[in-house]
């Protein structure tokens, strides 16, 4: 029998009364993809924290090559051949790919600061390269690559030292394009093929079916069950439900009807923004959800911040209720009744060591204060735990500091925020990147709620999710709106607008 690379045998983590791992027994074999699944704080960062010596186990044992190995920092792990790229990893913006890929390792810091030469860089660089089917300029600088380079570049960098023999990977397509997606996995099928063994954690199911040789199934701190994709095939389960451990019903609400819309609360009229998009025009009404498909660099992201005040715009114009508005600032739009819930929740969306009660109240600082100024306190914990409940925040604390819950919580307290700011117009980018299936079908039930009341924009690469939330659609394309926005079309038609720039090759 071979030794697996890497066994986990009871291993167990709590933070205070919360139990992240609860007995997780866990064999990971040589050569092998093996995904980690389960709901947003099911454990399996705290899982791939512990492999990665971020966090201790408080008891278990983990074996590597059949030694039991006791990690206490990400050193230790690394030193016993387990490397890890994080969800969003640190690389150094104005540094060059050769540069970031040695610059992890501190023996090539020490040489890198003294002077290191050059050509060796380049050499050893090139010379890793060239063992995999993927085509990088090393030469160029961080901040000028695509987010499918800078994950190979971490990649590299985290399996530049040789010895390297279990790679962990959190999240890495979270960001990716379908395309970038293909490139990252042709990286891991050579890797796999080398005989490393790759850990990874995702949220898009359909991937696993692809690119896993097995998955493990993390529920509720424990693992539940480990299989194959051909399992799954012949027993025709549902990998959403596997995680959830309950059926899963429609993910996305009933659409609106023409009945239930209100009066228009934005009218956009051909705004443009440089060069990145030009002559955009909607219309939006209380009651209804409009969903915006594009893919990344189409101009979505830019649209949505113009519309947030967070760019300026250099022609055109917005009506919100009727009046002109031309917000020069997130606050100022914010004031205005337009509430953004942002794509990247840890740098926009909220402040990450303060409560959910300060990051919810934040948000209406008018409704959370007394007429004198002062915060009202009780008032404030009792919305916002009623807030919390609605989009049903894990664990319910509403004082434990945001950065002590999962990444899909946090995109669950940015969106209670937004209750709490009771605005005219929301708009969601990338609100589900993250969050797994079930919140999912939850977030998008809120949006549906938010929208009886608002007008609500959902900005995506996901064409799935832009076409399934949406009553009406349209999509941007190298920064033109391709789909006129009163026509009704398919999921394949809003797709192809978004890919190819034109409704009709659907
Ligand atoms: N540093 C911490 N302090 C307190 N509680 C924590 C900490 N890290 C994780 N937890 C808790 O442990 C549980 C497991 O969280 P974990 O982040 O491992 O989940 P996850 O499956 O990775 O979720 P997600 O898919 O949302 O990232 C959650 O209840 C979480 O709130």
């Amino acid at each position: 029998m071979t030794v697996p690379a890497l066994c986990a045998k009871a291993v167990s983590k709590r933070f205070g009364r919360i139990n992240a791992l609860d007995d997780v027994d866990f064999v990971l074999e040589k050569g092998e993809v093996h995904a980690l699944l389960g709901v947003n704080g099911a454990g399996k960062s705290t899982f791939i924290k512990i492999l990665s010596g971020v966090y201790v186990k408080d008891k278990g044992v983990i074996e590597v090559d059949g030694r039991e190995i006791d990690c206490h920092n990400p050193k230790d792990a690394i030193r016993c051949g387990i490397a890890t790229v994080q969800q969003h990893p640190e690389l150094v913006a104005d540094f060059t790919g050769y540069e970031n890929i040695f610059l992890g390792r501190e023996s090539a810091r020490a040489s890198f600061l003294s002077g290191i030469d050059r050509s060796v860089l380049k050499r050893r660089g090139d010379e890793l390269l060239s063992r995999f089917p993927v085509e990088i300029d090393l030469s160029r600088r961080i901040e000028d690559m695509s987010a499918v380079e800078r994950e190979i570049i971490a990649i590299l960098q985290a399996i530049a030292g040789d010895h390297i023999r279990i790679l962990i990977l959190d999240e890495p397509t979270s960001t990716l394009t379908e395309v970038e997606k293909e490139v990252l996995f042709r990286l891991m099928n050579t890797l796999r093929a080398s005989g490393i063994s790759i850990l990874y954690i995702t949220h898009r199911l359909e991937e696993v079916m692809e690119i896993a040789d097995r998955f493990s199934v993390f529920r509720g701190g424990r693992m539940i069950s480990t299989m194959t994709p051909q399992q799954v095939r012949d027993k025709n389960l549902s990998l959403a439900e596997l995680m959830l451990g309950e059926t899963l019903g429609a993910v996305f609400p009933e659409k609106a009807e023409p009945a239930q819309l209100g009066e228009l609360v934005l009218d956009v009229r051909n705004l443009r923004h440089q060069r990145l998009f030009s002559n955009v025009s909607f219309q939006l009404r209380r009651g209804e959800i409009l969903g915006v498909f594009g893919l990344v660099g189409s101009g979505i992201d830019e649209l949505s911040k113009v519309l947030y005040g967070a760019l300026a715009t250099d022609a055109g114009s917005v009506e919100l209720n009727g009046r002109e508005v031309s917000p020069k600032s997130p606050a100022e739009a914010l004031k205005a009744g337009i509430f953004l819930v942002p794509g990247d929740r840890r740098v926009e969306g909220l402040s990450l060591q303060q409560s959910s009660i300060f990051n919810i109240t934040l948000a209406n600082l008018g409704r959370a204060s007394s007429f004198a100024g002062f915060l009202k306190r009780s008032a404030n914990r009792r919305k916002s735990e009623e807030f919390a409940a609605r989009v049903t925040l894990s664990p319910a604390n509403v004082t434990m500091p945001v950065s002590g819950f999962s990444g899909g919580n946090q995109q669950k307290i940015v969106v209670a925020k937004g209750l709490f700011a009771d605005a005219d117009v929301y708009i969601f980018v990338e609100p589900t990147v993250g969050v797994d299936i079930g919140a999912r079908a939850k977030l998008y039930g809120l949006m549906r709620e938010l929208a009886k009341t608002s007008g609500v924009i959902v900005m995506s690469t996901d064409c799935d999710e832009a076409h399934g939330i949406s009553d009406r659609a349209f999509a941007l394309y190298k920064g033109r709106q391709v789909v006129p926005v009163d026509r009704v079309f398919t999921r394949n038609e809003l797709l192809m607008a978004g890919i190819m720039g034109d409704a009709t090759h659907a």
